[in-house]
């Protein structure tokens, strides 16, 4: 295997010269689990942690590696490495983090494409298509929609749900498949492109882990087991979670990745309802909320029926969570500013009382 095969590229590598890295290895960080990775070079895989530079000039988790990022390592035992610095991220899926308000957790970064994975069953649900395509806008990723479970389904049925997803989603490629009978799995594999890196987006049940079994041609380890010699309940088993497919593609695959599901960004937002943004710049207020305002050009277009309204509807949830999760940053930020001229007076005074 090859940097390239792992997605290693030129811009990378013009990086690496500029930075003076000569003397440091290359490679990809394939898993991550409490500040210990796995990073995969041509050769080998290592068990690696960070430099304790690194960890000190981390201002934030974002400044840690993460699953998908190109880091300089040098050995210092038997397959075990130090990572020196992380390789600027060309793009980064993140999301609110559970516990802190307002601060982002970093899924994986440098991922291409997303594959947004909905079955055609019950799951069907054209608005949480447009939700995971405000978060690949948010994330710079390229989305591909992917329609599994097609068996389930006849052609009548399948072409009418097509036309559904084109009616409100446009220029996004669509892929219909089913994992029973491998129908359409031939055309999704002309979708994946050597050294390029792919994540699947989608709800609990869609078959995103069949799909994966599927596309990597064999039956990967399932990623919680219980642990024999402790039974002790869950263990993780030494897990990959970026694979090199047997066509080229990598593909990234973590826990965190089923649960990104916030869209917390305007440029995300703007670019999935491009119709609305465009005509909310005839409404009468520069602040229209688009919900009871007179002159409203997006109310007006919806009920010339010129806008979707589920789309409409979804549009305005969206921006509230954004909203919402807008505030508690500020907040947040506010808080920390509060806590800094805290600290700074008590600084302040413990110098006075001193002299
Ligand atoms: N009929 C049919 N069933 C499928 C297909 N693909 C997956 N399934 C089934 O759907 C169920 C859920 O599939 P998973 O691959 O576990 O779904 P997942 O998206 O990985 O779910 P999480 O791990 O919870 O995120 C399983 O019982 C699969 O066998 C398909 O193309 N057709
Ligand atoms: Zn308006």
């Amino acid at each position: 295997m090859t940097l390239e095969d792992l997605g290693y590229n030129i811009d990378l590598e013009n990086y690496r010269k500029d930075q003076n890295l000569d003397s440091f290895e290359v490679g990809r960080v394939i898993s991550e689990h409490k500040e210990r990775y796995v990073v995969k070079t041509s050769e080998n895989e290592y068990n690696a942690e960070i430099i304790g530079n690194l960890r000190f000039s981390a201002h934030e988790r974002s400044d840690f590696p993460a699953v998908g990022d190109w880091v300089a390592i040098t050995e210092y035992d038997e397959d075990k490495v130090l990572i020196h610095s992380v390789f600027p991220r060309k793009t980064i899926v993140e999301r609110q983090s559970v516990g802190k308000q307002g601060e982002k957790q970093i899924i994986a970064t440098n991922i291409d494409f997303a594959f947004i994975v909905q079955a055609v069953d019950r799951d069907f649900n054209i608005n949480r298509i447009e939700r995971y395509l405000a978060i690949c806008n948010t994330s710079n990723v390229r989305p591909i929609i992917i329609l599994n479970k097609i068996d389930l389904i006849n052609e009548i049925e399948l072409k009418e749900l097509i036309s559904q997803v084109q009616e409100r989603i446009k220029q996004v490629p669509i892929i219909a498949i089913s994992n029973e009978t491998q129908k359409g799995i031939e055309r999704l594999k002309e979708y994946l492109l050597k050294g390029k890196t792919y994540c699947l987006l989608g709800s609990s049940g869609v078959g995103k882990s069949t799909l994966l079994n599927n596309l990597s041609g064999k039956q990967l380890m399932k990623t919680n087991t219980i642990s024999t010699s402790t039974k002790k309940g869950r263990h993780v088993t030494s897990h990959r979670e970026l694979l090199v497919l047997e066509n080229g593609g990598i593909l990234i695959d973590n826990p965190g990745m089923r649960e990104v599901g916030i869209v917390d960004s305007t440029s995300g937002l703007e670019r999935t309802f491009e119709t609305i943004i465009e005509l909310s710049k005839d409404c009468k207020f520069m602040d229209c909320t688009h919900t009871t305002e007179i002159d409203c050009a997006v109310l007006a277009a919806v009920s010339k029926g010129e806008i979707d309204p589920n789309s409409y509807e979804n549009y305005l949830k969206m921006e509230k969570e954004k909203e919402y999760f807008e505030s508690t940053v500020a907040e947040k930020r506010k808080k920390d500013k509060d806590l800094g001229k805290m600290i700074k007076h008590f600084k302040k005074t413990r110098k006075s009382n001193k002299y």
